[in-house]
């Protein structure tokens, strides 16, 4: 089992004066299984689209996406509860007060004891580093704990794949070596976006997205080839960070 999409594409409203649409994604196939892939693309390339359909987030207009076993497209409810998704700017999902009432939560399903369930959402926000925050409220904490709070939440319900939109973007040195550890030791699959080329490298398998179309499919070697130009580029076009959503 893994993450199948096959013939993706994702079309918006708007824009293109022929069809009525602006295309996002493009043909997109692509079977994983390996524990860890990194999507890599400029800024509005499609990465998270490409992330989004994956839970359901984001209906795509045409093909298919098997996850673990589950067609995305039929049963959304279903794949929202196997795939644990973490924003970049993880505000908008936490839903509660502070860390520690979100993470409860999250396991309301799992432990019906109030007691337990109070235990079990401290001890992994201490696992996290964030034991001194439990009780702050969200809006107090930085952005890198916010979002290791957002990922609590998620990993507490043991999603069997999770999904990571930019997730370094916001950690300081320490925190991100924190991820990059817990990274390694997550039994989970796991997808993620980034302009890290140093934990792209640490993946198993990179997918380079450029104007809603997967460009390059392969091992982390393909860093080297593809990561200068996902940062400054690609050739033959303008600088960082011009749209490169697909053209028509
Ligand atoms: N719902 C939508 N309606 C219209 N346009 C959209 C929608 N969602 C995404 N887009 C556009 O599609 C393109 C790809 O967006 P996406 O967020 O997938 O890019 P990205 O590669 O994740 O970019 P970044 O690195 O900046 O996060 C962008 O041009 C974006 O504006």
């Amino acid at each position: 089992m893994g993450v199948l999409l096959q013939d993706l594409h994702v079309r918006v409203p708007g824009v293109d004066g022929r069809t009525g649409e602006t295309p996002i994604l493009e043909g997109v196939t692509a079977s994983l299984r390996e524990p860890r892939t990194a999507v890599l693309g400029l800024n509005g390339s499609g990465k998270s689209t490409l992330l989004r359909v994956l839970n359901g987030l984001m209906r795509p207009s045409s093909g298919r996406i098997n996850v673990h076993g589950i067609d995305v497209v039929a049963s959304p409810r279903r794949a929202r509860r196997a795939v644990g998704f973490v924003f970049t700017d993880p505000t908008a999902q936490l839903l509660m007060p502070t860390p520690l009432e979100d993470v409860e939560l999250s396991l309301r399903d799992e432990l019906g004891d109030p007691g337990r369930r109070r235990q079990r959402a401290m001890d992994l926000l201490e696992e996290m580093g964030l034991g001194h925050r439990m009780h702050h409220s969200v809006y107090d904490l930085s952005g890198g704990q916010r979002q290791l709070a957002a990922l609590t939440s998620v990993l507490a319900v043991d999603p069997s794949l999770l999904v990571l939109d930019e997730p370094t973007t916001l950690l300081d040195h320490r925190n991100r070596a924190r991820f990059l550890e817990l990274l390694g030791d997550l039994p989970q699959q796991v997808v993620f976006s980034t302009h890290d080329l140093a934990l792209a490298a640490a993946a198993d398998r990179v997918l380079v997205v450029h104007g809603g179309r997967l460009v390059a499919d392969g091992g982390p070697e393909l860093v080297d080839r593809y990561g200068a130009w996902c940062v400054d580029g690609f050739p033959g076009e303008g600088t960082q960070n011009d749209d490169g959503a697909a053209g028509a």
